[in-house]
């Protein structure tokens, strides 16, 4: 069969049927879940569980404020019901309103290259070709397992199925300390289960500026007990709990196995015979427009992308969108100020380079940490390790990077990245408008004002 358009990938790659299709012929490939990662097994399930952690963790630390209470049970199953009573239902009318909608053919299979613009579906057995005049490979990444653990015959969980376990376990551990692991960490953590992190790095979430996964990692020591240098030399089940050998040389008994040790893109098979490339980490090559190497082949989000980020892999999808339709109008990636925020306790976000980056790059910085504990309302909130590190250029006044640990991090931080995204210096943020008093984003214009400029 022969298509306008056909799109691997239902996640961001969703979006590329705009009306501008309209009347065209659209394919729609899908191996697995309608919605891809984020709707089903990514962000947005775990930021729903998240919340219920913390309402948890805010029972549990009442009583600084004189106001005493306990919890008296936590329904998993009902926590977990809520959630997936919710994305089921998306990805259930998502998958519908692709299979019967009017624009697009749906295959409900995995898809493989095998020439030039032309695609064979695997739809129960059955194998179906689809050329098309352009195509786009939206197919994204998948966790990556360690082979002790993927080969050693014992049941483990990863982000794809944890938060449907039918009850809680006393015990888990997670190996891994990034994202997903300090996520899982605070979900699990607050709702009753012993953690256990191991981690082969020296600090968790090490790809942030150097004070925040220090701080970070000693803050995560106090609520999970973090084996920090360490990987998983071996696992075997016994009877009622799994057995680990960690690295240096110690055992330890745990109930539940998650692995959360990264994320490698997830490439259709065939793409050397399409004449599409990849780089040496297994991504697709992608440029500033979203072209791949093959006349008419594009491709986004996590399968291609420098960031494995839900935001991004939209941002992509939407120049995407454009560029299939303007070809005489290219837009391209704006990929300058990529900000994150890992949503566990504490919250952590960050947008622009780290201090160690920006001192690398050249610049002559300015650097200023602010305690939310030193606004008013950190003293509101008895806060005592909360943090905004700010780093600037001293000469041009403008901020280079932002690393936020606290309550409301991921909300915070907006105000630092749409000024480094508008060119506004950090003077003119300060000053240039009010600040709501006594509200928690007074730490944000404290800490720009402590920053010092060379024309101060
Ligand atoms: C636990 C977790 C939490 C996360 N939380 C956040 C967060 O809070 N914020 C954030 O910004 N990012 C978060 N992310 C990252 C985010 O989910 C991804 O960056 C984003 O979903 C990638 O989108 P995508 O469209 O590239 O791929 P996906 O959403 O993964 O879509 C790819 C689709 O392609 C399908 N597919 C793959 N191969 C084939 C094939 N050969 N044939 C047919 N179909 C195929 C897959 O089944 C899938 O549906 C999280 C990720 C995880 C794992
Ligand atoms: N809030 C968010 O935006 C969010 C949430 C979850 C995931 N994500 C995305 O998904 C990606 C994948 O998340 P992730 O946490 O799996 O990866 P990650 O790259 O963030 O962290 C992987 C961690 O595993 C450790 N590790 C690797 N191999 C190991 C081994 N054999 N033994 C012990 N430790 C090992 C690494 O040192 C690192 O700490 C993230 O990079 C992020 O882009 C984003």
């Amino acid at each position: 069969m022969h298509f306008d358009l056909a799109i691997i990938g239902t996640g961001s790659g969703n979006f590329l049927v705009t009306p501008e299709w309209d009347g065209k012929r659209v394919a729609v490939i899908e191996k697995g879940l309608f919605g891809g990662t984020c709707l089903n097994v990514g962000c947005i399930p775990t930021k729903m569980f998240v919340y219920a952690a913390e309402v948890a963790t805010t029972i549990r630390g009442a009583s600084r404020y004189g106001v005493d209470a306990r919890i008296d049970g936590v329904r998993w199953r009902d926590i977990r019901d809520r959630v997936f009573g919710r994305i089921d239902a998306i990805e259930d009318s998502g998958r519908n309103y692709r299979v019967n909608g009017d624009n697009t053919t749906a295959f409900l299979g995995t898809a493989r290259f095998t020439g030039p613009k032309t695609i064979v579906v695997d739809v129960q057995g059955r194998e179906q070709e689809i050329t098309a005049d352009q195509i786009v490979v939206a197919t994204g990444s998948t966790p990556v397992v360690p082979q002790g653990i993927s080969d050693c015959g014992v049941r483990y969980y990863t982000n794809e199925d944890v938060m449907r376990i039918d009850e809680l376990p006393q015990r888990m551990t997670i190996v891994g300390g990034g994202y997903i692991a300090a996520e899982f960490a605070h979900v699990f953590g607050s709702l009753g289960v012993e953690v256990t992190i191991v981690t082969r790095g020296p600090v968790m979430l090490s790809q942030q500026d150097d004070l925040i996964s220090t701080e970070f990692s000693a803050l995560a020591s106090e609520q999970w007990n973090v084996r920090f240098n360490c990987t998983v030399s071996s696992v075997v089940q016994n009877d009622d709990h799994i057995e680990l050998s960690l690295s240096d040389g110690t055992r330890m008994e745990t109930d539940l196995l998650l692995v959360a040790t990264g994320r490698k893109p997830l490439v259709p098979q065939g793409l050397s015979l399409a004449g599409i490339e990849t780089r040496e980490d297994g991504r697709i090559v992608v440029d500033e427009y979203g072209r791949t190497t093959a006349d008419g082949v594009w491709t986004l989000g996590d399968v291609s992308s420098d960031y494995q980020l839900k935001h991004v892999a939209n941002h992509e999808a939407r120049v995407v969108a454009h560029n299939l339709t303007h070809p005489g109008d290219l837009q391209t990636f704006d990929h300058r100020f990529v900000p994150a925020a890992v949503f566990t306790h504490p919250q952590v976000a960050s947008v622009g380079l780290t201090e160690q980056q920006a001192s690398e790059a050249g610049h002559d910085i300015t650097v200023k940490v602010q305690n939310y504990g030193d606004t008013a309302y950190g003293w509101a909130m008895e806060d005592t390790t909360s943090i905004v590190k700010l780093i600037a250029d001293r000469s041009s006044g403008q901020l280079l990077g932002a690393h936020f640990m606290g309550p409301d991090a991921s909300s915070l931080i907006q105000i630092v990245i749409q000024a480094m995204s508008f060119g506004q210096s950090a003077k003119d943020l300060a000053r240039g408008q009010y600040w709501i008093h006594p509200a928690l984003a007074e730490v944000v214009e404290n800490a720009l004002l402590g920053l010092e400029f060379d024309q101060d």
